[in-house]
């Protein structure tokens, strides 16, 4: 497994049966020992599935459990009870043809984009020529065409955030396990790179789990949008988004009288669980 900052690869991302890349998780629970030796329960009975091909957003408080269903589907952590299949399999270490975007955008500093871009073929085996080959072809995807000698440093925000795209997709995963990937990006950058991503997805299908708390971010990108409840997480209730394919702009799609139902719903039932963690952290009861 190649592991940076914002981009996991697995060894086998690109040879994944991607016709059979339906993620099932079914009655997930998951408890983690505190350091005082007591047993903590981050989510419990987590239910639902992502068809192959589909965009899934999981939206929910924070601290409700959805970075570590996501650890439970890339095979990084296993569930205390329940199972989570990928493909028909039981995830039994990391998941093959998977790929990852996090938050942090630390990519490999000294390495060049296009260095960085070819880490998953190359990781897989794959001669360097290919690799840089392909990488050379994703960066131009990703709209970086002139920057393959640039080092991190040296690209904005946006553009390292481009970088990583690339090298989660270069390696054409069925699985694309996202976490709040453009949380830190400004409003303007974060709406550019929603309109790539969308692009990118629409080219290759991979299933794709997004994690954000944005939920604008969810229904303009998303086929179905996951609630959770405030912790330990379960799922609240999972709403398909009917708005048509392709979304187009990610700006414009925001002001149509369905996104904003949608919108207006999903978020009656969000706020009730966002209050109730809120309430926890002050001490209230709810
Ligand atoms: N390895 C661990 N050991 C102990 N507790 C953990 C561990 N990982 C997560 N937790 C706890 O499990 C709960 C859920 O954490 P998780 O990061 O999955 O939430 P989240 O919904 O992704 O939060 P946020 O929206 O703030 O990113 C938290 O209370 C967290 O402290």
């Amino acid at each position: 497994m190649a592991v940076r900052d914002d981009v996991v690869t697995s060894p086998a991302a690109g040879r994944g049966d991607r016709a059979g890349a339906r993620i099932e998780l079914s009655g997930v629970t998951k408890r983690f020992l505190t350091p005082s030796g007591e047993a903590f329960t981050a989510t419990r009975d987590v239910t639902f599935a992502v068809e192959p091909g589909q965009f899934c957003a999981v939206v929910g408080p924070t601290g409700c459990g959805k970075s570590t269903t996501l650890s439970l589907v890339s095979g990084l952590d296993r569930p205390s009870e329940g199972s989570v299949r990928v493909g028909g399999h039981e995830v039994d270490g990391i998941t093959e043809g998977t790929s990852f975007m996090f938050q942090a955008d630390a990519l490999l500093p000294w390495k060049t984009v296009l260095g960085n871009v070819a880490m998953g073929p190359v990781f897989r085996g794959v001669g360097k020529k290919q690799a840089q080959a392909a990488a050379r072809d994703w960066v131009r995807r990703v709209g970086l065409a002139g920057f393959e000698d640039h080092h991190p440093h040296q690209l904005s925000g946006g553009m390292r955030k481009r970088v990583a795209m690339a090298a989660a997709l270069i390696n054409e995963p069925s699985i694309l396990l996202m976490d709040e990937p453009f949380g830190a990006l400004d409003v303007q950058t974060k709406a550019i790179m929603q309109n790539e991503l969308l692009t990118l997805w629409e080219q290759l299908r991979p299933a794709v789990i997004f994690i954000t708390h944005d939920l604008e971010e969810a229904v303009a990108l998303a086929d179905r949008v996951v609630v959770m409840t405030s912790g330990p997480g379960s799922v609240k209730a999972v709403y398909d988004i009917d708005l048509p394919r392709p979304r187009g702009s990610v700006q414009t799609i925001r002001f149509e009288p369905r996104f904003l139902e949608l919108h207006h719903q999903i978020w009656e039932s969000l706020s009730e669980e966002v209050q109730r963690a809120y309430a926890r952290t002050t001490g209230e009861t709810s």
